[in-house]
């Protein structure tokens, strides 16, 4: 996975959960986040997988300029994510954006479609997109230009997460980070949702970096895998490379445990 132009770079990266939340359900104690050195390259898809608690949704936020960089460097576009934030934060949310697990925690019940679909373009273009626009934006996702004055409880959890990814291209990112974007979703319309994040990704030549416990969904859909075990990453590498010969006895137990549940 490295270039001499990787889109997204770290090195030295740590980050810890404090104990600011104290005894909280999360389980109080702090909890530390290290990768020496990871990157992304432009227009590539790179799934990050590991068990819950790994660190994958951490890392990403951090990427996502979400949660702050405690030591270490990460930049985008060779510029620290820090320094965007501090000139220039408008534009790194526009070119980074994600996309949550839940989707119906994503939007504001008392807003109908139209309206949570055009927030971002008016917080960060700072004005108000036209009709036309919104309706292609859902078309873009297979939805009818209907859905806009619907409310989100009077849609489906599936249409509901294609809204969330319409809304979230809206601003023609460079990367969309998707932290599992189906498993809150019925089985049935998963593989649709993960099969529209590809189609989006290949048409609009995004960067897509997908977070899942899956190593086999994620498999299917990355070139890139990177492999996440209490707060480090324990193998990086293209896919097939991966899934062929893991190098970590932790990867052929993910493996394992995926193809377990597959069978089932
Ligand atoms: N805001 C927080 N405050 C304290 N600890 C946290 C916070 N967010 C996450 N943690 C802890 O950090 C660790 C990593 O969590 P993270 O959500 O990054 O893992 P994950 O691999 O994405 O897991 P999951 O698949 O369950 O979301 C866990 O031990 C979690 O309990």
């Amino acid at each position: 996975m490295r270039s001499m132009r990787g889109l997204i770079e770290v090195e030295g990266l740590e980050f810890s959960h404090g104990r600011e939340r104290g005894s909280d359900a999360r389980g109080g104690g702090s909890w530390s986040l290290r990768v020496p050195e990871l990157t992304i390259e432009d227009g590539s898809t790179v799934g990050i997988v590991g068990e819950s608690g790994s660190g994958k949704s951490t890392l990403i936020r951090i990427l996502c300029g979400l949660l702050p960089v405690a030591a270490g460097s990460a930049t985008f576009r060779g510029k620290e994510i820090a320094d965007w934030l501090r000139i220039g934060g408008r534009e790194f949310r526009r070119q980074n954006q994600l996309v949550f697990q839940n989707p119906s925690g994503s939007f504001d019940p008392r807003m109908t479609m139209g309206r949570s679909v055009a927030e971002p373009v008016k917080a960060i273009e700072r004005r108000a997109p036209t009709g036309a626009e919104i309706a292609g934006w859902l078309s873009e996702v297979g939805l009818r230009g209907e859905i806009l004055r619907r409310y989100p409880h009077e849609l489906s959890g599936g249409q509901l997460q294609r809204v969330a990814i319409a809304r979230a291209l809206s601003l023609r990112p460079s990367v969309l980070y998707a932290d599992e974007p189906t498993s809150a979703l019925d089985v049935s319309v998963q593989a649709q949702v993960l099969n529209l994040l590809m189609d989006l990704r290949e048409n609009l030549g995004l960067t897509l970096v997908m977070v899942s416990h899956d190593i086999v969904v994620v498999a299917e859909l990355c070139e890139y895998l990177v492999v996440m075990k209490d707060g480090g990453i324990v193998e990086t590498g293209r896919t097939d490379d991966v899934m062929r010969r893991p190098r970590a006895s932790y990867t052929e137990e993910l493996i394992a445990a995926a193809e377990r549940v597959s069978l089932r």
